[in-house]
């Protein structure tokens, strides 16, 4: 049996401006069902990488294929690509005076007309699917609460809620841990993947956390200075390698790694 490709990018370079090439041709195929951890050094490239693959970045050159279709730039192309696609952030990007369950509901605004966004007219089928799903990652009591009441792992949980209120093929997390505390994080992963392998939604997690990556991912991705030097099963992320992908800045891998154990 064949897999289908959720999504492939083929010879992704991103330059900026004239000085800095942050990514050098990246080759990288997300197949159904897998959960990819990219790890690599801060400047390595792994926030531009994720950008490009939801065009947050437009890239320098190569292509970027999403269920089988390349991204041809239109607008309303972008909009159908991006309904598609949930995004989780580092910092959460929530909107701090609006309540939680507003904030999971934003994850419909995709699927809406305009007006119908505009006015917040949610229907009542996709209110019940939020409080469920805010339920299922354990904000049973938050769901009323304006978002800036909460901890910083409620926060992402309900970042992880407006994700998968998308009912997304694929979920592009770029750093989700990286604010939070070890007790923290580990709630926040375990709600990212449990939700992914039990809806069949891939995912493609930027971690700094070696750790972390090792404990979650059915397949490591290393980037190191705009380039792919590792792709493999977590078993295959042998010590050398990764101090070769952090080579220069074993200090981050450590202090990283120890708050991701
Ligand atoms: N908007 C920008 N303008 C110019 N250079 C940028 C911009 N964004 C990123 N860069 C540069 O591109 C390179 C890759 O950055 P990127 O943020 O993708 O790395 P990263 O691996 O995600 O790092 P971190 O872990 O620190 O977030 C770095 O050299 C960075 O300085």
């Amino acid at each position: 049996m064949t897999m289908t490709a959720i999504l492939k990018v083929e010879g992704l370079v991103k330059a900026y401006g004239a000085g800095t090439l942050a990514l050098k041709g990246i080759d990288l195929t997300v197949e159904e069902g897998e959960f990819i951890a990219v790890i690599g050094p801060s400047g390595a490239g792994k926030s531009t990488l994720l950008r490009c693959m939801n065009r947050l970045i437009e890239p320098t050159e190569g292509t970027v294929s999403f269920l089988g279709e390349p991204m041809n730039g239109s607008k309303s192309h972008l909009r159908r690509w991006r309904s598609q696609i949930g995004m989780i952030f580092q910092h959460y990007n929530l909107v701090n005076r609006s309540s939680v369950l507003e904030n999971a509901l934003h994850g419909r605004l995709g699927y809406m007309s305009s007006l119908a966004g505009v006015f917040s007219r949610y229907s009542e089928e996709d209110k019940r699917a939020a409080i469920e799903l805010l339920v299922r990652v354990g904000l049973q009591n938050e769901i009323y609460k304006r978002a800036d009441e909460l901890s910083g792992g409620q926060k992402q949980r309900v970042g992880i809620a407006r994700a998968l209120m998308q009912k997304p093929k694929l979920i592009l997390a770029d750093e989700p841990i990286a604010s939070l505390d070890p007790k923290s994080s580990a709630v926040v992963m375990d709600t990212i993947y449990d939700n992914c392998t039990s809806r069949g939604i891939a995912c493609l997690v930027n971690l700094h956390q070696v750790e972390a990556a090792k404990k979650y991912a059915t397949r490591i991705v290393g980037i190191k200075g705009g380039e792919k030097v590792f792709d493999g099963k977590p078993e295959e992320l042998t010590d050398e390698m990764i101090r070769r992908i952090y080579e220069g800045k074993e200090h981050e891998m450590r202090a990283k790694a120890a708050a991701g154990a």
